[in-house]
């Protein structure tokens, strides 16, 4: 038995406190539940670059919050803003929520207003989540088995999740019956931080390898492979986890329908395809150790990219908060995203 009730039951990782943030060490989960407190606008780039807070939506929200630190301490705004921006370069809700605080300071925001206008960015991820999850749920029949990649849940968000969001609105209406979520190599957001979301949700889930994803669609076990987003250009082409273009690839071979799930913060259309999005490559130790212990002979080398591009052609449905793009063209999405 689920013992959700709704997004006030979910965990919220990002916490402000009024003169610093809190953010729950997704490092150290689930092993641990530790709390990292940012005092200034340089702790919470390094909470970003380091993957204590991650997620296209909550490293936004994080951002927003540390430009407010800037202003409390009368920090230098531009270069504050500056290296917040450049924290990770894949996920455009960083820009995003940044570009947004930038307008309130050019308008003559103070420290206070600024601390109000992070707190309706956060206010309305979380709102976007659960106007999402009942938009997705809706496309899924009942009785379906789903999977899922990387996490995209609470801790990834201001709470409740985007591809987490409709999982948990298609299992609280009775669509979804089974969940399947694939570990996620390197950094191991799937086995680490989705199974413990739904774990702690007491939603039926089972995790498995990446290897095992087109095997898994191969036996008809799922209906939909459900992801979330860093960054949707304007022809729909979408930049998530890596992993997810394989996964587009194996679910049209096997007729399993794909979704997107991400909130309007998450789409560029000043970006045209998802040949311009720029991917971080991240330090090659995360592919040569696991827990930390290294598991590759010395004197190895990785490459690393940490997201790869889906084409809009894979991808069935965008579901956003102002709607769903169904088999997503740039007409499409200009139709819900005019410039
Ligand atoms: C709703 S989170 C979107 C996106 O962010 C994750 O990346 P990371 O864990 O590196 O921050 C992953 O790509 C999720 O799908």
């Amino acid at each position: 038995m689920t013992n959700l009730s709704s997004a006030h039951d979910t965990i919220r990782a990002v916490q402000w406190r009024g003169d610093h943030l809190r953010l729950l060490d997704q490092r150290l989960l689930p092993a641990e539940e530790q709390w990292l407190d940012c005092r200034d606008y340089v702790a919470v780039i390094h909470a970003i670059k380091d993957l204590a807070v991650r997620g296209a939506p909550a490293i936004g929200i994080a951002a927003a919050w540390g430009v407010v630190l800037a202003a409390q301490q009368s920090a230098p705004m531009d270069q504050a803003l500056a290296e917040l921006r450049a924290a990770r370069p894949t996920a455009v809700n960083l820009m995003w929520a940044l570009d947004r605080m930038k307008a309130h300071i050019a308008a003559g925001a103070d420290a206070a207003a600024l601390e109000r206008e992070a707190q309706i960015i956060q206010d309305e991820d979380l709102a976007a989540n659960r106007h999402m999850g009942e938009l997705g749920a809706a496309l899924i029949l009942p009785g379906s088995g789903v999977m899922t990649h990387c996490n995209t849940g609470s801790l990834a968000t201001s709470g409740y999740g985007t591809a987490l969001g409709v999982i948990r609105a298609g299992v609280a209406a009775g669509r979804i019956d089974h969940v399947y979520a694939g570990e996620t190599r390197p950094w191991q957001q799937g086995a680490r931080l989705t199974m413990w979301e739904l774990v702690r949700d007491g939603i039926p889930a089972k995790l498995i390898a990446d290897s095992a994803a087109s095997h898994l669609m191969k036996s008809g076990a799922v209906k939909w492979v459900i992801v979330g987003a860093d960054r949707i250009a304007a022809n729909g082409d979408t930049a998530n986890k890596i992993g997810t273009y394989q996964l587009a690839i194996a679910a049209r071979h096997h007729g399993v329908k794909f979704m997107v799930v991400a909130p309007s913060s998450t789409v560029d259309m000043a970006t045209v395809s998802g040949d311009d999005i720029d991917i971080e490559l991240r330090d090659a130790a995360e592919l040569l150790s696991v827990a930390g212990r290294r598991t590759v002979v010395e004197g190895a080398q990785a490459w690393n990219p940490v997201f790869d591009v889906t084409p809009a052609s894979l991808i069935d449905a965008i579901v956003t908060e102002r709607g769903v793009i169904e088999h997503p063209t740039t007409e499409r999405m200009k139709a819900v995203f005019a410039a």
